[in-house]
């Protein structure tokens, strides 16, 4: 049974169901019997990930680490879009100070999502361009609805996708593979990913979207929690350390960049060309 409660401050694991009441930008629904947790965003229309969302996602996986959560499902509440990746306007002529906060938020959001001890599984119910295909790519499984579309699509827009977003693109399909997606700045359909394994499964509709992530947290629940999750972190130290020992390098990286004249001109092309669609 799925229960989900407004509550105003953060409590114990049977009192608080839904902990962003202020904003309301993540929806958190927790499985009473199981523990599960679903982690719906919720920034209409497309889930753009600006400071505020990210920080309401950071302090939901705060949260659920605290309360020894046993899986999580990482979801949208958009009927088109998993998540539209950063929010170009947090880009797009910011102050200093506002665009090193917000990068230092996207930093520690994902960090916590790619080390959680507990398994991951994004149910991918719409498009994942760009930062959105980073969230899902941090999740541990990625199931995907048909006839959408994901990848980092970076280039294409003319900025560059960091380091650590090509490192994760690497870790899940291979060198080759990632280095061409890459490079093109590509998107693949819902279709063209599986093929790829860029996504591991593809569901019919949302209802089996969401089944199979139960399955799959179900499974990763039989395992003993400890040695699962030693083996995750093994598997994913090189490429978090190399942003949490970098992480003042990757700001500075961000910052040089973001004000470039031709970046800012890129930003403000495509933002008018999504506002004129
Ligand atoms: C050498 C240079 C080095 C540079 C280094 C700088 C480092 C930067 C690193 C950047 C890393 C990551 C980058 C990103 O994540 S950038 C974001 C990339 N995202 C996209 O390309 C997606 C753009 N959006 C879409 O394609 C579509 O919106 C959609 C997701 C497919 C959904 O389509 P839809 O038809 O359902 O919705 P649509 O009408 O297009 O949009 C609705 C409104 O939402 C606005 N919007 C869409 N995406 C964004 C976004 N990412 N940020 C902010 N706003 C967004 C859109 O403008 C519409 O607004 P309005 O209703 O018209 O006002």
């Amino acid at each position: 049974m799925f229960v989900l409660r407004q509550c105003l401050t953060l409590g114990t694991k049977s009192s608080i169901r839904n902990f962003s009441a202020t904003t309301n930008l993540v929806n958190l629904t927790i499985n009473e019997d199981t523990g599960v947790a679903i982690m719906e965003l919720n920034k209409p229309p497309v889930n753009s990930l600006n400071y505020e969302l990210l920080e309401a996602m950071h302090r939901t996986l705060v949260k659920l680490e605290n309360e020894k959560c046993p899986g999580m499902i990482l979801t949208s509440s958009s009927r088109s879009t998993f998540s539209a990746g950063l929010d170009l306007l947090e880009m797009y002529k910011p102050t200093v100070d506002k665009a090193r906060r917000f990068w230092s938020m996207l930093q520690n959001t994902w960090i916590k999502l790619y080390s959680t001890p507990y398994p991951t599984v994004a149910a991918i119910n719409g498009h994942s361009p760009a930062g959105g295909c980073l969230l899902a790519m941090s999740c541990e499984h990625r199931i995907m609805v048909p006839d959408k579309m994901i990848g980092l699509n970076e280039t294409q827009l003319g900025i560059v996708a960091p380091q650590w977003f090509q490192d994760c693109m690497r870790n899940i399909i291979g060198e080759r593979q990632a280095e061409k997606a890459l490079i093109a700045g590509r998107m693949f359909t819902s279709e063209e990913a599986l093929k790829i394994g860029l996504v591991d499964e593809l569901a019919t509709d949302k209802e089996d979207l969401m089944q199979k992530a139960h399955d799959f947290l179900d499974e990763q629940m039989g395992l003993p929690p400890l040695a699962r999750s030693v083996v995750k972190v093994g598997f994913r130290k090189d490429t978090l350390s190399k942003l949490i020992n970098g992480r003042e390098a990757d700001i500075k990286m961000f910052l040089d960049n973001v004000f470039q004249p031709k970046v800012q001109e890129s930003l403000e092309n495509y933002i008018q060309m999504l506002k004129k669609k």
